[in-house]
């Protein structure tokens, strides 16, 4: 039996924009998922997704064809639920040159799904590390974070960046621009999470914005400029002393890049009424920026609030089921078991 977990993280800056080749910097937050593989003898895949339900059940899999799930949603829906995990079988079965290997999966998440905390990513990271590691063959980080970006890739169309898998693989901050992905040295940052008990569709959100791009010069400037709060944060977060906790001037400084970065992602039509009355929570609470994170539509917003403010005040806001603070994951991906 392998076990291995990898965090799920929130974005600071550059979510969508880091789909046509701007940069983005997310942060890997100490929530993860846990996959458990063990190889079977013959060539079957069986998934036990206890956090994922469709039709009020959580799911529970094979790949015979006599044994789909017993639940009654258009089939669609099902390949959507389990697309993530049937990549992660693809690209470990590729990358150990074992196309017939069968597997017993169990995913166990503290990630909410869909909602903008890297969810997909970190089911994808783990299960290609858990299954490779399985038959024998681990990968180094750099192969995993490629062929997790790859799967990925594949479920959602062909719209993805590296952001997230790169990030859930490596732990810290990281910035990511294009193929470029390299981990960044910055001082603990005080996030708040605010989560409206939703989700969006990632792959959907994706297409609405290149949509908007391919039709709209404006929209393809709105793209550019979050590409521009991306490099002023990052200049900043450069002259910072990632050992010392950061000053209350570079957290004002980096909430109001956040908070623009929030007004250009609504421009662009991936915020949602809840999304933003938790940003507006946050802010009349004192948090120094807020923004949604990850794809948006439903889900999670993330806030910079060194004090308690945000949180609680997020506790009392009728648009927000959950408020946590988000410790930064330094480690990411990481064997737990044997
Ligand atoms: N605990 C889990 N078990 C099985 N699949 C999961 C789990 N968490 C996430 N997934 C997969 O990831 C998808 C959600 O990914 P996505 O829409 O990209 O949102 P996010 O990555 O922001 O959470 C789910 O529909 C499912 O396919
Ligand atoms: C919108 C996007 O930039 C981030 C999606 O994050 P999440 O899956 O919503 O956690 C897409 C991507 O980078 O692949
Ligand atoms: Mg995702």
């Amino acid at each position: 039996m392998t076990v291995v977990s990898a965090p799920g993280k929130v974005y600071l800056f550059g979510e969508h924009a880091v789909v046509y080749g701007e940069p983005a910097v997310p942060c890997a937050i100490e929530r993860r998922a846990t996959v458990t593989v063990e190889p079977r003898d013959d060539s079957h895949v069986r998934v036990e997704a206890q956090d994922l339900t469709l039709d009020g059940f959580a799911v529970e899999y094979a790949d015979s064809p006599d044994d789909r799930p017993d639940v009654d949603v258009p089939k669609p829906l099902l390949d959507a639920a389990t697309g993530y995990v049937d990549a992660a079988v693809e690209q470990a079965r590729e990358a150990a040159d074992a196309p017939d290997a069968g597997f017993d999966i169990s995913v166990d998440s503290e990630i909410p799904l869909g909602a903008g905390l890297g969810s997909s990513a970190a089911v994808v990271v783990a299960g290609i590390d858990a299954a490779t590691r399985a038959l024998g063959e681990p990968l180094d980080r750099r192969e995993l974070a490629d062929r997790a970006y790859r799967a990925e890739y594949d479920v959602q169309d062909g719209q993805a960046s590296r952001a997230d898998t790169f990030c859930s693989t490596m732990g810290g901050a990281v910035r990511v621009e294009g193929d470029d992905c390299t981990r960044l040295d910055t001082p603990e940052l005080p996030f708040v999470v605010g989560f409206d008990g939703g989700a969006g569709d990632t792959g959907q959100l994706v297409a609405g914005v290149r949509s908007l791009r391919d039709r709209y010069e404006f929209a393809a400037d709105t793209v550019e400029a979050i590409g521009d709060i991306v490099r002023e944060g990052e200049s900043l977060l450069a002259d910072a002393d990632p050992d010392s906790d950061p000053s209350a001037e570079l957290i004002g400084e980096l909430g109001e890049l956040m908070d623009i970065n929030h007004g250009l992602l609504s421009a662009l039509g991936v915020s949602s009424r809840s999304l933003d009355t938790m940003v507006w929570a946050a802010r009349e609470a004192g948090a120094d920026g807020a923004k949604l994170t990850g794809a948006g539509g439903g889900g999670c917003i993330v806030a910079l609030d060194a004090t308690d403010e945000t949180e609680t005040s997020l506790q009392y806001t009728t648009d927000c089921e959950q408020a946590f603070r988000a410790e930064l994951a330094t480690e990411g991906v990481r064997l737990e078991e044997p």
